[in-house]
């Protein structure tokens, strides 16, 4: 578990972290998302002691992270993977942190293999990777110690879609065997299917945070029935805001139960009823529209409201 309590960092009179709290709880992958600049990964580094925090705390498994006696062995880390040390081949690398961490030697094959660094990759120069290879690489030293908790900035930057179908098995296996994900990412698609709770940031403070499922709950449903026209006016009579769109689906602002009242009442065969999805993308634009820097740019909800 990573827990993070009134967080907050300021540089001189600059507050790039404002006073947040969220919890990175054991078996769930959490998302953390913002516009560029709005204090993710300084989060993540006060989280890991790389920063110091101007106030509040943060623990990792019960402990501040700098009272861990072996760090790795309780939380994985891949914040910047260009910053291995190009000159060390990828073995190099995992040799070191086997060593460091006190685990057996025989992880360093198995990462590799997890990862799929094979045939003479593993013996070059990290120099010479590509970005997805060594985003692989990262994702094997963040395992190696076999941690409880990883914190991951930016997992599937130049990975290829194999490669982020791959990265999000591994992230779900990982949180379903008990293991606490906390993962920055603009890739607001991923991060819809594998998260399952968002903490969403802009200019330093929580938007919003709360599970997936909650915070994409719309108002409203999505109803199909046999005798759509009845069920609009049935709906309509009620004062709901209703729509029957040209593939014979109606759209309300009413809730499922609402609906299915409704429906009983009318005598209408309803043969498909759900609430209403809003995705993650419109959410994400309209709750950090004032601090988006291309804030111009509308939403889609915006755009068909004009
Ligand atoms: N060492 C530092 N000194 C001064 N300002 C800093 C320092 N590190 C980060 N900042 C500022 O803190 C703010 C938050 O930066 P941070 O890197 O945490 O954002 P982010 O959400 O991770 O952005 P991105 O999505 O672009 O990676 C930015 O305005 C950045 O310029």
């Amino acid at each position: 578990m990573i827990t993070i309590e009134n967080l907050t960092k300021k540089y001189g009179h600059n507050l790039v972290v404002d006073d947040v709290s969220f919890v990175a709880e054991p078996g769930r992958v959490t998302g953390f998302l913002g516009p560029n600049g709005a204090g993710k990964s300084t989060t993540m580094r006060m989280v890991v002691g790389l920063t110091k925090p101007t106030s509040g705390t943060t623990t990792v498994a019960g402990r501040s992270f700098r009272d861990l006696p072996n760090p790795g062995r309780e939380v994985g880390v891949m914040l910047d993977a260009s910053a291995q040390h190009a000159g060390r081949t990828g073995r190099e690398i995992l040799t070191i942190a086997q060593r460091t961490m006190g685990v057996p030697a025989g992880r360093v094959e198995e990462m590799l293999e997890l990862v799929s660094l094979t045939g003479d990759e593993p013996d070059r120069r990290v120099g010479n990777y590509s970005l997805g290879m060594r985003q692989r690489l990262g994702i094997a030293a963040a395992l190696i110690g076999n941690p409880g908790a990883l914190i991951l900035d930016e997992p599937a930057n130049g990975l290829d879609p194999a490669g982020i179908r791959w990265m999000r098995d591994l992230l779900r296996d990982f949180a379903d065997r008990g293991g606490a994900v906390l993962l920055s990412s603009h890739l607001l698609r991923e991060v819809e299917v594998i998260a399952d709770d968002i903490v969403m940031i802009g200019a330093g403070r929580t938007v919003c945070q709360g599970s997936k499922a909650d915070l994409l709950r719309g108002v409203g449903s999505v109803v199909r029935a046999e005798d759509p026209r009845v069920l609009l006016g049935a709906l309509q009579a009620t004062g709901a805001d209703t729509t029957l769109l040209h593939d014979g689906v109606i759209s309300t602002d009413a809730d499922p139960a609402d609906v299915g009242r409704v429906a009983l009442r009318a005598g209408v065969v309803v043969t498909d009823l759900r609430p209403t999805d809003s995705g993650l993308e419109d959410m994400f634009l309209q709750l950090t529209a004032d601090t988006q820097r291309d804030n111009k740019r509308h939403t889609k909800s915006e755009r068909r409201a004009a």
